[in-house]
């Protein structure tokens, strides 16, 4: 696999000051999403999926989700995308009603599910392709972000010549040449071993940030949530609930050896702690 090199030089866990920061060259004062008790109830309405999840991101924010299975992070991702609809409470992506699919959210999720027949550009480039015709610059972006996803010498490759980790740097690509500026991943490197997962963890940092996305993403993994996160969206189950928001002070981006950090293990406790308490 084209490996990439993890920094591990830079300075460990580092407190900053408090918001606004600037990410990616974006200001991250502005509010992309606003939730308030957001409700999401299934069938009869027995099925509390989601019971009033109330929240707000900042645009350039990366907000992970975590809590354990059921506890209806897949459910808020569908609602914040425009997939399913809420059943209760307001959801607005820039100040307006969140009622259907928008063409400036992407998802990505567990599998990369890429055309077999297809070569990693092409893969990239299908989402252009399905709206209109593809422009040589539509081209050149793609190879961009395949260089920038760090698959410089794979844009002809197909996916059964790329490991699963190679995939989903694909997907990633994917998601980024269709322009939407607010990413939703779905557990996308849970299917992974655990190194690699490390890695892309590094990498979507660097990635989401070059591009000034307001990002969500969704695991089952604690300190995953914490490395990645500037805020950590603690959610429980039965009925599902958004019940903490935890703080993650340390600048973007970082090296994984904050990890080792008594500031961070403080953060695993407090999640854990909440986590537990359900
Ligand atoms: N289409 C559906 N019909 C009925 N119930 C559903 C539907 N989708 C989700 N649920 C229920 O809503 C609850 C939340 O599901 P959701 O998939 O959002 O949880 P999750 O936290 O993403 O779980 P996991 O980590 O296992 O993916 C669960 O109890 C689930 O069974």
């Amino acid at each position: 696999m084209n490996s990439i090199a993890i920094d591990r030089s830079s300075a460990a866990a580092r407190p900053v000051p408090a918001r606004p920061r600037v990410v990616g060259g974006v200001s991250a004062g502005e509010t992309v999403i606003e939730a308030r008790g957001v409700t999401k109830t299934f069938g009869d309405g027995s099925v509390v999926a989601l019971e009033g999840a109330s929240f707000e991101a900042k645009k350039g924010e990366f907000i992970s989700l975590v809590g354990p299975s059921g506890c209806g992070k897949s459910t808020l991702l569908r609602i914040i995308s425009g997939l399913i609809p809420k059943t209760g409470g307001s959801l607005s992506v820039h100040g307006r009603e969140v009622t259907e699919p928008r063409s400036d959210i992407g998802m990505m999720f567990q599998k990369a599910t890429l055309l077999e027949w297809r070569t990693a550009i092409e893969n990239v480039l299908l989402p252009t392709e399905l709206q209109r015709r593809v422009t040589a610059d539509d081209k050149r972006r793609a190879a961009e972000l395949l260089h920038m996803v760090g698959l410089k010498d794979f844009e002809f490759a197909f996916p059964r010549q790329l490991s699963g980790g190679m995939q989903q740097r694909v997907a990633l690509a994917r998601l980024l040449q269709t322009g939407a500026d607010i990413l939703l991943l779905d557990e996308p490197f849970g299917a992974l071993d655990e190194f690699t997962r490390e890695r892309l963890n590094v990498e979507l940092m660097r990635v989401v940030a070059e591009v000034g996305g307001t990002t969500f993403f969704v695991t089952h993994n604690i300190q995953e949530a914490i490395f990645l996160a500037d805020r950590v969206m603690v959610m429980t189950p039965r009925p599902g609930r958004l019940a903490k928001i935890v703080d993650v002070p340390f600048e973007r981006p970082r090296d994984l050896s904050i990890q080792q950090s008594p500031e961070f293990n403080a953060l695993v406790s407090e999640v854990r702690d909440v986590l537990g308490g359900h």
